[in-house]
């Protein structure tokens, strides 16, 4: 039990420092309690990987594991998953950094046996609880501020808030010491060649060359009105749709233009439309589709940033809250952005926020939105990312 974020001890400076080198070895517990969607599952594989490839230990403690099968199936040197709930053997190695991804409690029992631990050490755990991405302001206040844990066995300790963001004042976000290399040497021509080849049938061809557009969402309100812009369009567009929600969306926005006869049914001459129904993918294969694409329409968190990576025009369809608090949230990551209006408005139509048409995606339009997407690309490159801060301040705070 804690309270809430009392004002910080020490300078917020120093959350944005970079990692000391080297940093030893240490043994991180992080916790995942999977709530929907794949988004929780798919940020802390990503950070425990992150961790493990800089020399890290990890257990991975989540109360679902499936979508490790086809996001991760190759699995990870120096992570382990356990199931949650589950305890300590007498053989693990002592926690040296207990990680709550998302507010998710860490159950009374494996903190009493941290407690034990530690006693028996003479050295606490750091306790950190990871929150969720904005570029809302309060990131930047709330960022690494303390909260002494009062009651139970771990009375006395302090739990540390620690804020991803955009910004330098904030925690970062996730970006693998390999990403750019990976990025360099990526072959987008050869990557959509190989699309083709795989999925190309006589009833329908697919072609290379036009506009590729990646579709990874919930069900976006504007998305019967995309899918019939890209057919009536002068040039072709190959829509590459992920499993699951996604999928079920566009087929559901299809049966409602053909219903309202805007769209002719078999691919022809004047349908410039031709889509891929793709399967569930490693994370490598997803960040690669990214990078291919000439637009990426992302969602939730963690492809959010993937996209930023890539570098390509992004439409971002925000995680919705019952309350609308993903507007003022929308509204501040595309303002950290700098945003173009017709970006703006392609958000507002796309999140249903606001009933505007959808602007034309012309290669001005996509050719603006790139820029600015490649100009916050390199503001974040110049920041320290999520895993380079977190070993240091954990150091820091050991
Ligand atoms: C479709 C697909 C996704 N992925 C991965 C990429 C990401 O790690 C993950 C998707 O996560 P996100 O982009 O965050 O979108 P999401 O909508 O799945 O997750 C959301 O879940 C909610 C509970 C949270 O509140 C949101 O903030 C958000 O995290 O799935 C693949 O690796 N391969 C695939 O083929």
């Amino acid at each position: 039990m804690s309270t809430v974020p009392t004002a910080p001890s020490t300078p917020l400076a120093i959350a944005s420092a970079s990692a000391p080198t080297p940093i030893p070895p240490r043994q991180w517990d992080i916790f995942c309690r999977v709530i929907d969607n794949y988004g929780d599952i798919g940020v802390c594989w990503r950070l425990a990987q992150d961790l493990a490839q800089r020399g890290q230990q990890v257990r991975l403690w989540t109360d679902d594991a499936s979508a490790l099968h086809w996001m991760a199936p190759q699995g990870c040197p120096g992570v382990q998953v356990r199931a949650w709930g589950g305890a300590l053997a007498a053989h693990d190695a002592p926690t040296d950094v207990l990680v709550e991804a998302f507010g998710c409690e860490i159950t009374p029992d494996f903190i009493a046996a941290c407690a034990i631990q530690a006693g028996v050490r003479g050295q606490k755990p750091v306790w950190i609880n990871l929150e969720y991405l904005s570029a809302e302001s309060y990131v930047e206040r709330c960022h690494a501020l303390p909260s002494p844990v009062l009651h139970g066995p771990a009375a006395g300790w302090t739990k540390w808030f620690f804020y991803p963001g955009f910004t330098p004042a904030t925690g970062g976000l996730l970006r693998e010491t390999d990403l750019l290399a990976r990025q360099a040497q990526f072959d987008r021509s050869a990557w959509r060649h190989a699309h083709v080849a795989e999925c190309s049938t006589a009833a329908n061809p697919a072609p290379a060359h036009g506009r590729w557009i990646s579709l990874f969402c919930y069900e976006p309100p504007a998305l019967p009105a995309l899918l019939a812009q890209c057919a009536q369009a002068d040039h072709p567009t190959r829509l590459l749709v992920t499993p699951g929600r996604a999928t079920a969306a566009t087929q559901a926005a299809l049966a409602q233009i053909k219903h309202q006869n805007s769209l002719q049914a078999p691919p022809d001459k004047r349908n410039q439309l031709s889509i891929s129904y793709l399967p569930p993918v490693p994370h490598s294969a997803f960040d690669e589709m990214l990078w291919a694409c000439d637009l990426n329409l992302v969602r939730g968190e963690d492809s959010l940033v993937r996209a930023l990576w890539a570098g390509q025009a992004l439409v971002w369809q925000i995680y919705p809250q019952d309350d609308n608090a993903h507007h003022d949230k929308l509204q501040a990551f595309l303002d950290w952005l700098q945003a173009p209006p017709s970006l703006r408005q392609f958000h507002a139509a796309w999140n249903g926020i606001e009933a505007l048409p959808l602007p034309s995606l012309d290669d001005a339009t996509l050719h603006e939105w790139a820029v600015c997407i490649q100009a916050a690309r390199t503001r974040l490159l110049a920041q320290s990312d999520l895993v380079s801060q977190l070993m240091g301040w954990c150091e820091q705070k050991r």
